[in-house]
């Protein structure tokens, strides 16, 4: 049987501005190991909403969520923020890279803060890190110093230092042209049909979602097919 990385049971959330308003509504879905999952729908469905609640950033939600078989529901903030950054990868449409620092250390970041291995061994699986996704030759520059593409890969290499249980995007390819999106597409490609990676990716973009597994389509904050 598939092992199951990520089950969210019966989540509901609203929010109160001032007036409640339901945003996710009855949503059970579960991701397994090796899955590459796509989650589409029209604008203001309720799919950043439910990445929120999915990465565990977001508490406020009715229903129980569980990460790599471990109940987060209830978990107080400390833990989250190690589960966080143990078993989840993040991918936004905006990198997040830290300009100031070399694309090598970027990378580190969250092995460091994870503190499992030495400053030299966090190093080394950076490098690994790098050189998987094919852009070794940059571990020195800056972060300021790339492409916007080159960028949303260095992010893609910083989400993989901690071996996540899951890989967890929203809009990755939404910042990119064409030509950088198809490559960004194929790096989770590659590492999910090499590496076992998990994926769930946020999109708007219907090439992309066509081409995982499994597409999962939010309708005003129910998941209407999958
Ligand atoms: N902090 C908030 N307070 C009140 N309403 C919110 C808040 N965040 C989101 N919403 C509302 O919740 C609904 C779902 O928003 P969400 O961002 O999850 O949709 P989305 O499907 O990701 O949209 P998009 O594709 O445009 O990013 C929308 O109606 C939005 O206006």
């Amino acid at each position: 049987m598939s092992e199951v990385i990520l089950q969210a049971s019966h989540i509901n959330k609203s929010f109160h501005d001032p007036v409640t308003i339901p945003v996710l509504n009855d949503v059970s879905m579960s991701v397994n190991k090796g899955e590459f999952v796509s989650v589409v729908g029209r604008s203001g469905c309720g799919k950043s909403t439910l990445l929120y609640v999915l990465s565990t950033m977001d508490t406020d939600y009715e229903g129980q969520l569980w990460i790599d078989q471990q109940l987060v529901t209830n978990q107080k903030e400390k833990q989250l923020a190690r589960i966080r950054n143990e078993k989840i990868g993040f991918v936004f449409q905006f990198h997040y890279l830290l300009n100031e620092f070399s694309v090598l250390r970027n990378v580190m970041l969250p092995g460091l803060k994870l503190n499992r291995y030495s400053e030299q061994e966090t190093e080394h699986r950076a490098m690994e890190r790098l050189k998987m996704l094919h852009i070794d030759e940059l571990a020195l520059k800056n972060a300021n110093q790339l492409s916007g593409g080159q960028k949303q890969r260095v992010a893609i290499a910083r989400a993989l230092i901690n071996d996540p249980a899951i890989i967890m995007g929203d809009e990755p390819t939404g910042n990119l042209d064409k030509k950088n999106g198809q490559l960004v597409f194929d790096i989770f490609r590659e590492l999910s049909l090499q590496y076992q990676q998990t994926l769930l990716i946020v999109t708007h973009d219907p090439e992309f979602a066509g081409n995982t597994n499994r597409i999962i389509e939010m309708e005003d904050g129910r998941i209407i097919r999958q």
